[in-house]
């Protein structure tokens, strides 16, 4: 049984903070808020604080992917089974904590590089949320959405993050047909078909992502939403389209720093008691093109310098 019960948070930098907060709330019509840095963004979704956080620096990178468990003793079982797979785990200090808004946070690195953070007790924020499509995502029991990784260690990234922290597998996309196959993984803590895939990178190192996933409760508002983001130009790295295995009617936009945002709705639920692991053989029903869409910077092939363009 996993602790995890759902993606908490996700906070990036990046150099780019004015094309973020116009992406982000102009576009995608999240909430901006405020937090501990006067020049940070901090983007409410729900009655939490802040779920996506864009911190200026000096390259765009994810700073950490914060996955939530129930509790204290949940907290403490997590970091012992991670501490007893040999990655050393720091407890964040209570000054540390109060500035994430939250109870307690453990902090670790996994076998991929991702940062990765794990709390429980996220402090509310209950003052109306006035989003700008007048939308609601869907956050809750399937937390804030799901986010994609890359990984130049795929089989003991996957391993860490089933044996270890608990995720379930939910299913498959094969790359290609050759053997050994190589395989795009979907992982679940919760009834969102996945709150984590993983797919072998060339350099997974950066930027750290491959996408973050957002889902709102109605399609007008990601059909509004895929108009504005055209309209302000910003690059679309995959057409409407509907996904084969959670069922989610989406698009994705390029963000500042080489990775996208999904945007989507209609996901399906999962009924764990009944679910086998399947492998799709199409990414999408319908839709979800890539015409047009600039390399994601977690597969291009980096240059003779070892630089990232
Ligand atoms: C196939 C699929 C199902 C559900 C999703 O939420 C979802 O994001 C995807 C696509 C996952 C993934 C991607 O985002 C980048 C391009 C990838 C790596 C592929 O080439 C196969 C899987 C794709
Ligand atoms: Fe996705």
């Amino acid at each position: 049984m996993t602790h995890i019960r759902g993606l908490g948070y996700l906070k990036v930098q990046t150099q780019h903070i004015a094309r973020w907060r116009e992406l982000t709330v102009e576009g995608l019509g999240l909430a901006e808020t405020v937090g501990p840095n006067p020049d940070g963004l901090y983007l409410r979704m729900d009655e939490r604080e802040a779920r996506l956080i864009v911190l200026p620096g000096d390259v765009d990178q994810v700073v950490a992917v914060g996955w939530e468990v129930r509790d204290q003793y949940a907290l403490a079982a997590v970091a012992k089974d991670v501490e007893a797979a040999g990655i050393p785990v720091t407890w964040l200090s209570e000054e540390e904590n109060d500035e994430r808004g939250l109870e307690q946070v453990i902090a670790f690195t996994d076998p991929a590089g991702h940062p990765v953070e794990i709390f429980f007790g996220p402090r509310m924020d209950h003052s109306p949320l006035i989003t700008g499509y007048a939308q609601k995502f869907v956050t809750g029991a399937q937390g804030m959405g799901h986010v994609v990784l890359p990984t130049t260690r795929m089989e003991e990234t996957t391993s860490f993050y089933t044996e270890v922290l608990g995720f379930l597998p939910r299913g498959a996309v094969r790359l290609g047909p050759q053997r050994p196959a190589t395989r795009f993984r979907f992982f679940g803590c919760n009834q969102r078909h996945h709150s984590l895939a993983m797919g072998p990178a060339p350099h997974g190192e950066a930027p750290g992502l491959v996408h973050l996933m957002m889902e709102v409760e109605d399609l007008d508002t990601v059909g509004r939403a895929y108009d504005k983001v055209r309209q302000m130009d910003f690059n679309i790295t995959a057409s409407l389209g509907r996904h084969t295995n959670d069922h989610m009617v989406s698009f994705y936009v390029r963000a500042p720093g080489g990775w996208d945002i999904e945007y989507g709705t209609d996901g399906m639920l999962v009924d764990e008691n009944y679910y086998t692991a399947e492998e799709i053989t199409e990414e999408s029903y319908w839709g979800h093109s890539h015409e047009g869409a600039e390399p994601l910077a977690a597969f291009e092939v980096p240059s003779e310098s070892g630089a990232v363009s």
